[in-house]
């Protein structure tokens, strides 16, 4: 059984990075740049249990992927590690940040070779510019560039972040609080992630795939006389509405089972169940700009959208060109690569008899390729 752990923190908001993407997110072939880094070290190194820090709405969609413990993190990167190390029952823990993605097999067992000469071992690198703090210029040769993984004594460590003092590396907690460590030169290539530019300094990561990923949706509403019609993000002029929760509007229902089919991010029901308060008589426009900004979020870009709207009444042909038009300004593309179709059942079942409304939905994504930036 290994004393080993390994904990590697992706709560950050990745707001440096300005991007409608979370950098976590950003694909490497298929793989989220996260799994693609625990994939990595778990593949260098047998941890005892590895650990896995980020956002409650993060953890949900990260566990499609692998079956990692998993802890939401807090405000500060010091109270994600906290959390993180209520789950470590080792005597040495392994912490690094899943922006530095390219570390090295070497650059690991380096560091894991020192396991237990120090309450910290902390990789380092060299400076080469000239430093000035302030208005004085100050010897470079004392001056380090601290990275992580960071290998430290678990005790030690949680005894450190109890201090009150805010620490942006578990060493300079453990140094602070009367512990030791023990420098060992790091690699550039362990270069951190921050800005969009940092993208061209990160040697090991390959393009992501550019595999179409296609999903679909179907949702059925039935009508009622509340004279309230909403379709496809339009207002109807009809003397019915659609029996539902929100607003009823089941074209973008549809569509939001279709975008969320092709991210594998589950159903509507998941994301809005219709028992929660808060989505009743909701505007499904804003269910949909929820669902789009994750879909952002989590490292996909929409190709193209395609509904079928099987429907003996309304007639929606005076309507789709309305509807085309909202929904390409919410899906943030082109309206060209929207497309709203129509048909009857020429009259046969519930459709037929104009007791309700079904909508099949097709979304195309791919994966943001973060290569062709910067
Ligand atoms: C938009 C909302 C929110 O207001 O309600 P409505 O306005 O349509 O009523 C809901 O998200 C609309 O969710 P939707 O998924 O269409 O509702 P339902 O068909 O009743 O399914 C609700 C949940 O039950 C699950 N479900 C459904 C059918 C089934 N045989 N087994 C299931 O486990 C689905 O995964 C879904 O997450």
């Amino acid at each position: 059984m290994s004393d080993l752990t390994l904990i590697l923190l992706s709560a950050g908001s990745s707001s440096r990075f300005s991007m409608d993407v979370k950098k976590q997110w950003l694909r490497i072939d298929h793989k989220p740049l996260w799994y693609f880094v625990a994939h990595r070290l778990q593949s260098s190194n047998n941890f005892s249990k590895i650990i896995i820090v980020s956002s409650s709405e993060d953890i949900s969609f990260m566990k499609n992927y692998a079956e990692y413990t998993f802890v939401t993190g807090g405000k500060t990167r010091q109270e994600s590690l906290k959390n993180a190390l209520v789950e470590v029952d080792t005597e040495f823990v392994l912490v690094s940040d899943i922006a530095r993605a390219c570390i090295s097999d070497d650059f690991l067992q380096r560091i894991i070779a020192k396991k237990g000469s120090s309450d910290s071992i902390v990789p380092y690198l060299k400076v080469t510019d000239t430093i000035v703090y302030g208005d004085e210029t100050i010897d470079r040769e004392q001056v380090k560039r601290v990275q992580t993984p960071q290998l430290s004594r678990t005790k030690v460590l949680q005894s450190a972040l109890n201090q009150d003092e805010e620490f942006t590396d578990e060493s300079s907690a453990i140094v602070s609080n009367g512990g030791k460590r023990e420098f060992i030169l790091g690699e550039e290539s362990a270069h951190k992630i921050t800005y969009i530019e940092d993208l061209n300094k990160i040697p090991c990561l390959e393009a992501p795939s550019q595999d179409i990923l296609s999903g679909n949706g179907f949702d059925v509403h039935a009508f009622d006389d509340s004279g309230d019609m909403w379709l496809g993000g339009v207002k109807i002029d009809s003397e019915l509405g659609f029996k539902a929760h929100s607003d009823g509007d089941v074209a973008l229902h549809s569509l939001i089972d279709a975008l969320l089919g092709a991210a594998g991010m589950g159903d509507i029901g998941m994301m809005f169940p219709d028992n929660d308060e808060s989505y009743k008589g909701i505007d499904s426009k804003e269910l949909l700009r929820r669902v789009v900004t994750k879909i952002y979020n989590f490292g996909f870009i929409i190709v193209n959208v395609d509904i079928t709207i099987a429907a003996q009444k309304p007639r929606v042909g005076t309507y789709k060109q309305a509807m085309r038009k909202i929904i390409s300004e919410i899906l943030k593309i082109e309206m060209s690569r929207v497309n709203v179709k129509a048909t009857t059942t020429e009259k046969l079942g519930f459709i037929g008899r104009e007791e309700g409304v079904g909508v099949y939905a097709n979304a195309n994504l791919k994966y943001f390729n973060w290569k062709t930036i910067g």
